[in-house]
């Protein structure tokens, strides 16, 4: 096992500062409960009913991604059906949690660790720039690199302005604002382990921070293996002393039940669990966010939401890229943990919970814990397992999986799985949730269909022959690309004959909303700043998925299940469809009717 966790039994515990930092977090999180709703934008006034804990907290605004009352968003009543009226296509209005007093006194210190690598290049500075660019960033924040790379200020904000373009660059004043960010970016170069080290970035911190309370995020975007010695030198040497300190962790949490209970024990000698930020990004993007809102306020779903309406549901994962670059990472992990075992079961979970009591936090994941629990235990003979092979096309060829130099020859690991899951509830008895999940396959998608039954006696069944599967509803959320959600309906074709068509009632997010659609890392990371921990993975969430993927895992390690090869760029290995078959489903995702 490549994974090894440092060990963390013979360190010292929480240091007092910690234990206040932690108290101060929990408290954010009670004066969250409290907070109303903002109006409008173009109504200033604020009201808030808050109690008197916090004196500096007159008036304030809330956002997060809990923040967002039914009545912000943008609704077609009285609006004509031009998508670009003006009131859809302008942003959001900016509601923060923090009061003007708060926002004087106060700052964000946010800590890339790993600061040199990819996903800090690619998603975390890009992230928080688009934050600052949308006014989400309270006033006084700054931005720290770490990592092992020697590195000036001036070298980090080369390499930042470089990667900042990939989102908004074509903007207004983009330019300007970038420098304005820029300024506030620092970096510091340290060993991941070195308690010093970490000092240093301390001294370095409370010198911007000039005596403010301090609030610190630490993001941890380095190898699983050094989540610990971080968080421990992070916690010990430069947690703050004033304000909160949180630290969001970046997965692999682990690769089975146990190496993920060990990290858990060993992050909690540090941390209390609410300064434990899970990220999954997944739970960011936009159309996983509006899974909920669709199901939970519209009377048209969710009566159906129940086995009594609902045939089966697919969650759906393909990249059309191999591992490329990334192989040395993947072969230990493969992609029942790299996809299933955290974003798509982390849809399935929201997908099938029961109506939490408040779209509170904790109300929202204990419910996903129940559904987790509900699991029936995967069977190997419930699992299709793939991996890509070299394959030519057009003149191009495209490599096999074990052609990257950093698999080992002959390796098993999967990069395409199939599934077929059951939750053992009084909701979903006897409805195959399949998942699917697979690497160099013949398009990118994510999305979650929804297999509704057949209407009973149905009137018209003459008019779709014997194949009635046809005349089902689906339902569709299309994560990406092209996000939208569409519902398969039956019509009857214009003209004066009976002929009946399928047709799609569509919500095109381009058409609909003709501006960009935030990054799932933009969301999160504001959530975090904002102590919302909806979003983010709770300890018991990820034990519980652990314990209904492991013994699968272990099966397929100790039987050397040999993957079924399927061609780069193909729709993946047959096997995916028998399995379906076997379960009376048939993969909406190709179907060939989208
Ligand atoms: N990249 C992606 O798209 C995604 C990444 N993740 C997760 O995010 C985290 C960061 O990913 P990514 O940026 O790709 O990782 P990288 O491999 O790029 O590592 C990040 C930084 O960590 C340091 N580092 C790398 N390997 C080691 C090592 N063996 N020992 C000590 N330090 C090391 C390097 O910095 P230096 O040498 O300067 O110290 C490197 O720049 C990982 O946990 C990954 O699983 C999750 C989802 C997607
Ligand atoms: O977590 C991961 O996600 C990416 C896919 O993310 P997306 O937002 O681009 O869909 C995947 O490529 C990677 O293997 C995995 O670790």
């Amino acid at each position: 096992m490549a994974t090894q966790l440092s060990s963390c039994s013979s360190t010292s515990s929480s240091p007092s500062a910690f234990i206040f930092s932690s108290l101060l977090n929990n408290e954010a999180t009670l004066f969250r409960k409290f907070i109303i709703f903002p109006r409008k934008k173009h109504n200033p006034s604020w009201v808030c009913q808050v109690g008197s804990r916090n004196h500096g907290m007159k008036h304030f605004k809330l956002k997060s991604s809990n923040g967002h009352p039914l009545n912000v968003v943008s609704s077609n009543d009285g609006i004509a059906a031009n998508p670009m009226t003006k009131d859809q296509s302008e942003p959001e209005e900016k509601i923060f949690s923090f009061s003007e007093q708060e926002n004087e006194d106060s700052t964000i210190s946010i800590t890339v660790v790993g600061a040199s690598g990819d996903l800090a290049k690619k998603k975390i500075f890009p992230a928080l720039f688009a934050l600052y660019y949308d006014d989400y960033l309270p006033k006084n924040f700054i931005v720290f690199g770490y990592a092992r790379t020697k590195m000036s200020d001036e070298e980090l904000r080369n390499v930042v302005s470089r990667t900042l373009t990939c989102r908004i660059d074509k903007r207004e004043n983009c330019e300007d604002k970038m420098n304005e960010f820029l300024k506030r970016c620092f970096y510091h170069s340290g060993q991941y382990n070195s308690e010093e080290d970490f000092v240093e970035l301390d001294n370095k911190l409370k010198e911007k921070e000039a005596g403010k309370i301090a609030r610190r995020l630490f993001y941890l975007s380095v190898p699983p293996n050094i989540f610990v010695d971080v968080v421990r030198c992070a916690s010990l040497k430069a947690s703050s002393g004033s304000g909160w300190t949180r630290v969001i962790v970046e997965k692999p949490f682990g690769r089975d039940s146990e190496s993920s209970g060990e990290l858990t024990r060993c992050l909690k000698q540090y941390l209390a669990e609410d300064q434990i930020f899970r990220i999954d990004h997944y739970l960011g993007k936009e159309l996983v966010e509006n899974l909920s809102v669709l199901r939970f306020s519209n009377l048209v779903f969710e009566p159906l939401w129940s086995r009594n309406y609902i045939r089966n549901v697919q969650i759906i994962f393909s990249e059309d890229f191999g591992t490329e670059g990334r192989g040395g990472y993947f072969d230990n992990y493969g992609i029942i943990r790299d996809i299933m075992q955290n974003h798509l079961i982390q849809i399935l979970a929201l997908f099938a919970m029961e109506t939490p009591v408040s779209l509170d936090a904790e109300d929202v994941r204990n419910e996903k814990v129940k559904v987790l629990k509900s699991m029936r235990p995967l069977l190997l003979e419930d699992v299709v397992v793939g991996q890509y092979k070299g394959h030519s096309k057009g003149g191009k060829s495209y490599p096999a999986y074990t052609d990257d130099p950093t698999v080992p020859n002959g390796s098993l690991t999967p990069t395409f799985a199939a599934a077929a899951l059951f939750i053992d509830n009084a909701r979903w008895d006897g409805v195959p949730f399949l998942m699917k999940a697979g690497k160099a396959l013949h398009t990118r998608r994510a999305e979650i269909r929804v297999q509704f039954r057949h209407v009973p006696g149905n009137l018209y069944k003459r008019n779709f022959g014997t194949d009635l599967d046809k005349a089902t509803n689906e339902l569709v959320l299309h994560v990406q690309p092209d996000e939208a959600i569409y519902l398969k309906i039956n019509n009857k074709v214009l003209g004066l004959g009976m002929r009946l068509d399928r047709s799609d009632l569509n919500l095109l997010y381009r058409a609909r909303y003709p501006r960009e659609i935030p990054d799932a890392y933009e969301r999160l990371v504001l959530d975090a700043i904002e102590g919302e921990r909806r979003l983010f993975i709770r300890s018991d969430e990820l034990d519980a998925a652990w314990t209904l993927f492991t013994p699968l895992l272990n099966e397929l390690e100790v039987k050397k299940i040999a993957p079924e090869l399927y061609p780069y760029g193909s729709r993946g290995p047959v096997g995916a469809h028998y399995l379906a078959a076997k379960h009376n489903v048939r993969w909406g995702d190709l179907s060939g009717d989208d």
